[in-house]
């Protein structure tokens, strides 16, 4: 797979015991202004499952499904992963890799679209890591994959799966919920190529946008569908991306839904984010208003999606054009230097 000779999955990371959730919320939240009130909440998430976060497991299983596709496919890399706020740092595994005689290296995150948390700041995190380790291979990250046919496609396999859950008396005017990860105004409107207009919204929302029109339509029914937020945090006065899914929820009650599909289009896997936000705290608001609540699974190791790694690696190891299912011109893709950069 020249000029590769490894492959990096780079993910957010996630504690794995009671006793990492303080340090682990230390990292993910060092110099960001989130609130302490907000920190000791989402603490008691991760104590419900015991400090137990999903997201490294399934990495794990995503590093085994990707490292088995490569093997059936001749694609001859090791498989690496590291983590931007939880063990296996990337640091370790920039350092283990030069250790392995790794010189180049073309790597992967577990977001797919467009905006400093998402984007930006895994290049940062890459070059951070390879200041600190002599000899670090050279380390090229894929561009935002939001339209590539292996994340729509596993999201529309999840989707009518999660429809197929209803009862047959409600499925058909079930509405459709595609929910992502909130972020500041300001984070959003700076998101996507600074060169490029994306109207009012930035890449981030108008790329969220074109996943939500590219899933409805593949999943067909002609359902109706909206686009929602989970998991603000920050101080109430700073504006985040909304309505807030809890909000939606209650007004689609009052217009009468009685089913929804909450897709989380904005993750990768069903990590603490989804199982807690989505599947504890919007169920709870679903059953009180009356409302049917089926969640879709993310991608995980959805064989579309694996399948899309192995696509993107060989993409930017051929060189091959970037193609995606909506509009590229939405994508950051060939502005790595400016691209999602607080302005
Ligand atoms: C866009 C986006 C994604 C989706 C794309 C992607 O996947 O990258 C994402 C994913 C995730 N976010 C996660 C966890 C957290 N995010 C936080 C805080 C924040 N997220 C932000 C944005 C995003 N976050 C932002 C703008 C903040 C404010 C602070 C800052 O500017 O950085 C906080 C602090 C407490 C809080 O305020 O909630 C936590 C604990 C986990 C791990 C889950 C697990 O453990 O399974 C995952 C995958
Ligand atoms: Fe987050």
């Amino acid at each position: 797979m020249r000029p590769y000779d490894a492959f990096l999955l780079l993910s957010f990371g996630g504690p794995e015991k009671s006793d990492d959730v303080i340090p682990f919320l230390e990292n993910v939240t060092r110099g960001r202004g989130i609130p302490r009130e907000r920190l000791a909440e989402v603490g008691e998430h991760y104590f419900l499952f015991d400090g137990v976060s999903p997201i490294n497991q399934q990495c794990r299983d995503l590093v085994e499904a990707v490292r088995a596709d490569f093997d059936a496919n001749g694609v001859d890399l090791p498989v690496y992963w590291g983590n931007r706020n939880w063990d296996p740092y990337l640091g370790d595994t920039v350092a283990a890799m030069a250790r392995d005689g790794v010189r180049r290296v073309v790597a992967l995150a577990t977001s797919a679209y467009s905006n400093y948390s998402s984007h930006r700041q895994y290049l940062e995190d890459i070059e951070r890591a390879r200041a600190a380790v002599p000899g670090a291979p050279e380390i090229d990250l894929i561009r935002p994959y939001y339209d590539h046919p292996g994340f729509v496609d596993s999201f529309t396999g999840h989707t009518l799966d999660a429809l197929a859950r209803l009862p047959a008396e409600l499925r058909e005017d079930a509405h459709l919920l595609y929910s992502a990860h909130s972020i500041p105004e300001a984070m959003a409107r700076a998101s996507g190529d600074p060169r490029r207009d994306y109207g009012p919204v930035g890449a981030y929302e108008a790329q969220l946008a074109e996943v939500a029109r590219l899933v409805t339509e593949r999943v067909g029914g002609g359902h109706r569908y909206d686009l929602v937020y989970q998991s603000r945090s920050g101080p109430p006065t700073q504006p985040w991306l909304e309505p807030d899914i809890n909000d939606r929820l209650a007004e689609l009650a009052d217009e009468g839904v009685r089913a929804v599909v909450v897709v989380p289009y904005g993750f990768v896997s069903d990590h603490m984010e989804v199982k807690y936000d989505l599947d504890v705290e919007a169920l709870e608001t679903a059953r009180k208003l009356g409302v049917r609540l089926e969640r879709a699974s993310a991608p995980g190791t959805h064989p579309a999606f694996v399948a899309m790694v192995r696509d993107l690696v060989t993409e930017r190891a051929e060189g091959r054009e970037p193609r995606g299912l909506g509009a590229i011109e939405r994508s950051c893709h060939d502005a790595p230097e400016d691209c999602c950069r607080p302005r």
